[in-house]
């Protein structure tokens, strides 16, 4: 049987202490819910003497059915002034009426007498005094060593003589913090084996912070050496640069280490509840995270992709989708042939590799990057180009003219613009002209007033996003412009991309690209018959 290793989750105390993040009620409860339905065994919910929200949030919780998941309830050890059943704190931990409560204590003697400002036998008194009183309120007490590494390497009589009293307190497990994450994986080995020389007893886990960008080799190295709970958030958010991140301890263990963790099932949803973090949380997650970032499975050389082709193995240390994130084959400057057959391959159009037409495609491409163009945020550019290329793409429309006017009468508040688009449809002309916000903004509704009638789908269409950037910066005014445009439906998104001198032109191609996929994606046939473009 696979040993088991308790994922303790902390997104909504630690993570929340990372800067940017602010949550609401909420937000928490629903970040819950979705914790516990992938089956991490812990959830610290926050610090109810902290504020109101987290008090609401522990009596809210209790409605939601979080199955076999335990909330914790987190605070410190009591006041050095205060009586532990006298400490208001303390009984707020108790109000919160958790099966779990979590208190941390000072294990490195300069914390000890410097941020506490007490004696080292005083706060080896405060830990023994809390642990034993709650655990008569609750079915477990979690202990958090804060800074035990750190106590460890200054004081390590002292910070053994934390975990002794915290045990003899009756801790139910000890959990040793490498709070300034300014540890390497040979100092966690290091005291892990003393802490067992010791003879220290009780179940004992890690919470790794990832100042040293090691707190998930931490994590690991710690239950190598035996922690059964390890301590993490999702994404690896927390304070300063973060926590040990879940995200990537939870696979290892599971898929590497053959560990017990979250259900094995449940580990292809790894993406899914990265996404939804980051979504509540607004901090979104960077491309290269690994497992879980969108960049994680996206290969880009063209020796990366023709080998992934033949065998995923050679380029991807797991399947993508055993953490439900998914292979991508980029097109860029650096692509060849393997790249866009894959490609074209993922959109439905089997290419052979002897085809003549793909080596001019890759060119094509090549060229295309060097103007400034960049495919691989405009996927939906790039499938154009590929069907046009290969004969598939149909000929919905023909652009005869647009023109764009901008104006400001002294008296206006802000400038007005008009667009003006000519295009032909079979055998007959188009003539609409449209107000918007913006000149693009104008040209895309004038566009679409022009084709809706035919099209009528297109009504769907909304442009979400617009980045306009100078692509040969050393050119000056003569240098070129890439526009990028997000649009979306009510089924997806997709980019699309547009160069040019002039910024109106730019966006012209990137709108006109975003319309006709709109087309092709829903398989509408042009009007009047199936013409190639
Ligand atoms: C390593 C960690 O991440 S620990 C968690 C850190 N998270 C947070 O601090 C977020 C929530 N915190 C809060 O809302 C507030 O800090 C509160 C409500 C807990 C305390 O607020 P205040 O009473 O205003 O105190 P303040 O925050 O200024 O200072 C911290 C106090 O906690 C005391 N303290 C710190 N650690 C401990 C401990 N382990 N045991 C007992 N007291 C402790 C400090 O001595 C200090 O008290 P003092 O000023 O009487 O000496
Ligand atoms: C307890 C905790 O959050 C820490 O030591 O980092």
């Amino acid at each position: 049987m696979e040993k088991q290793v308790l994922i303790y989750d902390t997104t909504l105390r630690d993570g929340t202490q990372a800067e940017g993040v602010s949550v609401s009620v909420e937000d928490k409860l629903r970040i819950a819910e979705k914790l516990a339905d992938f089956g991490v065994h812990y959830i610290e919910g926050g610090w109810p003497g902290s504020n109101p929200k987290d008090m609401t949030f522990f009596k809210e919780v209790k409605k939601l059915n979080l199955k076999n998941t335990k909330i914790t309830a987190f605070g410190s050890t009591r006041r050095s002034s205060l009586k532990v059943e006298e400490d208001p704190q303390i009984q707020d931990l108790i109000k919160a009426e958790t099966p779990v409560i979590t208190i941390f204590g000072k294990s490195w003697d300069l914390h000890v007498t410097q941020a506490l400002k007490t004696t080292l036998e005083k706060n080896l008194e405060m830990i023994y005094d809390s642990i034993s009183y709650l655990k008569k309120y609750v079915d477990e007490v979690i202990f958090d060593a804060e800074h035990f590494f750190d106590g460890f390497k200054e004081n390590p009589d002292y910070a053994i003589e934390v975990l002794k009293v915290a045990q003899q307190g009756g801790a139910d497990f000890l959990i040793l913090c490498d709070t300034n994450g300014g540890s390497l994986p040979t100092d966690i080995e290091k005291a892990f084996k003393a802490v067992k020389e010791a003879g220290i007893t009780a179940k004992l886990g890690i919470h790794a912070h990832n100042d040293s960008d090691t707190a998930v080799w931490n994590s690991i190295v710690a239950v190598l050496h035996g922690a059964i709970q390890v301590h993490g958030t999702i994404n690896g958010i927390g304070e300063r640069c973060g926590n040990a991140n879940l995200c990537s301890i939870i696979p290892n263990l599971s898929l590497k280490l053959g560990y017990e963790t979250v259900p094995r099932e449940n580990i292809k949803r790894l993406k899914e509840i990265s996404n939804f973090v980051s979504d509540i949380l607004n901090m979104p997650v960077p491309k290269n995270m690994p497992y879980v970032g969108d960049s994680a499975f996206a290969h880009k050389g063209g020796v990366h992709a023709s080998a992934v082709l033949r065998n995923p193995r050679s380029y991807e240390h797991i399947l993508p989708q055993e953490v439900g994130n998914r292979r991508k084959v980029l097109v860029s400057d650096l692509a060849g042939k393997s790249n866009i057959i894959y490609k074209a391959k993922e959109i439905g159009i089997e290419i052979d590799e002897k085809d003549e037409r793909l080596t001019k495609l890759v060119q094509e491409i090549k060229e295309l990057e060097n103007q400034g163009y960049h495919f691989e945020a405009a996927e939906a550019s790039l499938e154009l180009l590929i069907r046009k290329h290969l004969g598939t793409l149909p000929k919905y429309f023909d652009l005869d003219a647009y023109r764009v006017l901008i104006a400001r009468r002294y008296t206006d508040k802000s400038p007005i613009s008009e667009a003006t688009v000519r295009i032909k449809i079979e055998n007959h002309y188009e003539h609409t002209a449209s107000l918007g916000y913006g000149p693009v903004n104008a040209l895309d509704k004038a566009l679409k007033k022009a084709l809706t009638a035919v099209y009528p789908s297109l009504a769907e269409v909304e442009l979400i996003d617009y980045k306009v950037r100078i692509v040969n910066e050393s050119g000056g005014t003569a240098a070129k412009i890439r526009v990028l445009i997000e649009s979306r439906d009510k089924s997806k998104k997709w980019g699309t991309v547009g160069v040019s001198d002039n910024i109106i032109e730019a966006s012209w191609q990137a709108v006109v690209d975003s319309i006709v996929y709109k087309l092709v994606k829903d398989g509408i046939k042009p009007a009047g018959g199936n013409k190639d473009a």
